[in-house]
């Protein structure tokens, strides 16, 4: 008798645990492959929310953490049992995570600084008046400038011309691999146009450097740069043009010859590039086409290779996505231990790469010209934030692995350190404000912007997992 209860007990716990499991991986592939099913997720029923699993799937292609609508957040790998050391540092960001969420904390004095920003930008005095477009772009030349400096109070206007300035010039561009044209501005400033392939709102699945460009993220991650202090990638801004008069009327032979109307007599093109073809063509509505406009950077600027660049092979792992120990290999490497400034860099572009979710920082741009640095209290000071395309594609889903240069080396400029503190749940509000200037605004979605918040929490919790292990003074510099 006690025999047949227990053997009856068994195959229910048995089959309880294979329908749990089946539910479990049916939940993660729902997330990972269906677009549409995680916002259904989000309303989990309240059990889910203390899980601290890490939810494997060969179809995830990196490590992240993926939020449900009440905050909490599951790890999503494929790195099965390669690195328990990895999950036991991301299951202690997620707890510090749920602390800090529970503290309520509200941040303080970033209205100074918003404020700041909101003035230089309302300043366009030359609205009324003619521009002297000959002598305009000299300040421009300047950038990037100290925020309290009196060029910063020229932003506005340098925003509102060349958002008006006349096209004189457009060719396709050499530079990089994806699709931009590059146009020379009345006045001679040129200016590189990311032509808008996607909605706002669109929500890139799959690998975390997937998909095209963002137009509204490359112009979103401008004014965020500049709100946190770091003012290091270059001025950017949304642009409306009419892509038959202002860009295909002063194109070159070679790029003209790309446009075509399409059945609804949109206006398209392709231009050449590495990822050109004339089977994925970028179209107008009519005529009119939204980007991003990049002024190029009056700079000599050498590249260097990111240590933590992926191998953009799903199935090959870079080794700093399993070598929990990989921060000290770099620092053996001769070029970034000659200054530990740059490591510092390093994770300050980590960690607003983390914020914005691009994860295809794949080189540096740095100054040519060592002895050349941008203001000392600029957080990423020798690198430049060039190539801010690949950003704000999925606000579900957080690349926790960007933030390995932070977690690997434990360490941070206490400038940044404060400044990510100062913004302390009103990152997204900020940006918001400070986004409504452009042309283009709304530029993200309210989701995008509380993604901004949960993952400056998610910062702050991995510093606070580093000052668990080292102490204060090894971990804030
Ligand atoms: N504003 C700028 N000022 C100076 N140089 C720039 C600027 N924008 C881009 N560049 C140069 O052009 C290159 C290509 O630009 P970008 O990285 O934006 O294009 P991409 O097609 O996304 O490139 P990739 O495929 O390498 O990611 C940069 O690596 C940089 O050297
Ligand atoms: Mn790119």
């Amino acid at each position: 008798m006690i025999c047949v209860i227990r053997r009856y007990h068994v195959t229910n716990v048995m089959a309880f645990l294979i329908v749990t499991m089946i539910m479990v991986n049916l939940y993660a592939l729902a997330v990972v492959i269906g677009g549409r099913a995680i916002p259904e997720s989000r309303n989990a029923p309240h059990d889910q929310k203390k899980s601290d699993q890490v939810i494997f799937s060969s179809n995830i292609t990196s490590t992240r953490f993926v939020a449900l609508e009440d905050g909490s957040l599951h790890i999503f790998s494929n790195l099965k049992l390669k690195s328990p050391n990895l999950y036991s540092v991301l299951d202690a960001i997620k707890r510090r995570y749920n602390e800090l969420q529970e503290e309520n904390r509200t941040a303080g004095h970033y209205l100074r600084v918003v404020n700041r920003i909101k003035r230089a930008l309302s300043l366009s005095s030359h609205s009324g008046n003619k521009i002297d477009a000959d002598n305009f772009w000299s300040t421009a030349a300047g950038w990037p400038f100290p925020m309290d400096s009196n060029q910063f109070q020229s932003m506005g206007e340098i925003l509102w011309f060349a958002n008006r300035a006349q096209i004189l010039q457009a060719k396709n561009s050499k530079r990089g691999t994806q699709l931009k044209v590059e146009v020379v501005l009345e006045g001679g400033q040129v200016g590189l146009f990311k032509p808008a392939w996607y909605p706002h709102g669109v929500v890139i699945n799959g690998t975390a450097y997937g998909g095209k460009d963002r137009h509204f993220g490359e112009i979103a991650a401008f004014y965020l740069n500049q709100i946190l202090g770091y003012n290091s990638a270059p001025i950017t801004l949304g642009r409306r043009v009419n892509l038959s008069r202002e860009i295909l009327n002063f194109a070159t032979d070679q790029l003209k010859e790309t446009f075509f109307r399409d059945r609804d007599n949109n206006l398209c093109f392709y231009g050449v590039c590495y990822y050109c073809k004339s089977t994925d063509p970028v179209c107008a509505q009519g005529d009119n086409i939204d980007g991003a406009l990049i002024l190029l950077l009056d700079k000599k600027l050498r590249i260097i290779a990111n240590p933590w660049r992926r191998t953009y092979k799903e199935k090959i792992q870079a080794s700093w996505e399993t070598d929990i120990s990989f921060c000290s290999t770099v620092l053996k490497d001769s070029n970034l231990s000659k200054r530990n400034e740059a490591l510092l860099d390093v994770v300050a572009v980590a960690i607003f790469d983390f914020l914005v979710g691009n994860a295809d920082r794949h080189h540096f741009e740095m100054y040519a010209d060592v002895k050349e640095q941008p203001t000392s209290k600029s957080h990423s000071r020798s690198i430049f934030l060039i190539d801010n395309g690949k950003s704000f594609g999925n606000s579900d889903e957080d690349y926790i692995d960007i933030l390995a240069p932070l977690y690997q080396c434990c360490k941070i400029r206490r400038s940044l350190f404060l400044t990510l503190n100062k913004f302390r749940g009103v990152l997204g509000k900020s940006l918001e404000a400070i986004s409504n200037f452009d042309t283009l605004s709304p530029l993200l979605t309210k989701h995008h912007l509380s993604a901004l918040d949960r993952r400056l929490l998610i910062v702050l919790a991995t510093v606070q997992v580093c000052l668990d292990r080292y102490s204060q003074d090894e971990v804030i510099l």
